[in-house]
């Protein structure tokens, strides 16, 4: 995030009416082009509103937005453009994909360039999809619809692609896959992207920067490694480090134990098997090592 000539510069506030009263949301931030910004916070930080004042689905109080050299919202010179004129990638956890369409109608429907099949070719071809190419979303696994919500997202050519929890509903090995493919996206398009995660393994793997929000602030902001760990950021793609933290929660949950350590600024929940769990203690100095897929935990 440069303090010069960035491509999206955000600020904006809106009044939050939460659980334990009214909150303000207030955060500006820039972004260059191309990079990954991965948004992380407790739940109801303002994440969720964040995109959508991004996206236009929630009006600001106040603030404006600037994506390239186009305005998307500023409040002063009351410009709100509605998200069909905003050039925007979205994508759920839930998929949300069109049920009477098949994947390569999908996106065809997204695609600006209607009269140019080559962007629906390269991508479905990106994303391995051509032999799905005629079935309705009924017929795919809940990896293959996420990766035609991400396909479809690509295939609007937005300038900005963002992402909420777009893996959370996936396990563990095809939500790994997923973010091969987007890595493979920004590869290729260089999107700059937002990505919503509660999921430190990847925010370290895909993002080039990160911040993390409380009650609608930014708390801190620098680059996942740094934010996470302490430490001078590992190669990007190669997020496999290693950081102590001290153990503040060991509790059981439905086949598991949760076991919480505090890592530098931030609590890390980790999922472990009652083996690895009963070996642990509360307040006990242990390390944890980052790979792209599963935390791991040393004492
Ligand atoms: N349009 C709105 N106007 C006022 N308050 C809102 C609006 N939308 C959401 N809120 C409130 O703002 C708070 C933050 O919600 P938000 O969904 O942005 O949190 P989040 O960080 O995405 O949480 P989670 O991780 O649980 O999805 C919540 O208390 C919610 O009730």
């Amino acid at each position: 995030m440069t303090q010069s000539t960035a491509f999206l510069d955000f600020q904006a506030t809106k009044m939050l009416h939460t659980a334990q009263g009214r909150e303000l949301l207030d955060i500006s931030f820039r972004l260059d082009q191309g990079r990954i910004l991965a948004i992380y916070g407790p739940s109801g930080a303002g994440k969720t509103t964040l995109l959508r004042i991004l996206a236009g689905l929630t009006e600001a109080g106040s603030g404006h937005i600037r994506v390239g050299d186009d305005t998307w919202l500023d409040t002063t010179r009351h410009i709100h453009l509605p998200t069909r004129r905003r050039a925007i990638g979205f994508v759920f956890q839930d998929f949300a994909l069109f049920p009477n369409l098949t994947v390569r109608q999908q996106l065809e429907y997204a695609s600006p360039e209607k009269h140019d099949s080559s962007i629906i070719a390269e991508l479905l071809a990106l994303m391995e999809l051509e032999a799905l190419q005629h079935h309705r979303p009924a017929l795919l696994s809940g990896g293959q619809q996420q990766r035609v919500a991400l396909a479809r997202a690509i295939a609007r050519r937005p300038s900005l692609l963002l992402l909420d929890e777009p893996l959370s509903a996936l396990d563990e090995e095809m939500r790994n896959k997923l973010q091969e493919y987007i890595l493979k996206i920004q590869q290729r398009f260089h999107l700059t992207t937002i990505l919503v995660s509660h999921y430190l393994p990847e925010i370290l793997r895909l993002a080039d920067t990160a911040i993390i929000l409380k009650k609608g602030r930014i708390v801190s902001e620098g680059t996942p490694a740094s934010l996470f760990a302490g430490q001078t950021p590992p190669q990007k793609n190669n997020s496999s480090f290693k950081t102590t933290g001290t153990i503040l929660r060991i509790e059981p949950s439905a086949n598991a134990f949760i076991v919480s350590v505090r890592c530098a600024d931030t609590i890390i929940d980790l999922t472990l098997s009652a083996a690895e769990a009963t070996a642990l203690n509360l307040n006990q100095t242990v390390s944890v090592i980052f790979n792209a897929i599963n935390p791991k935990i040393i004492p």
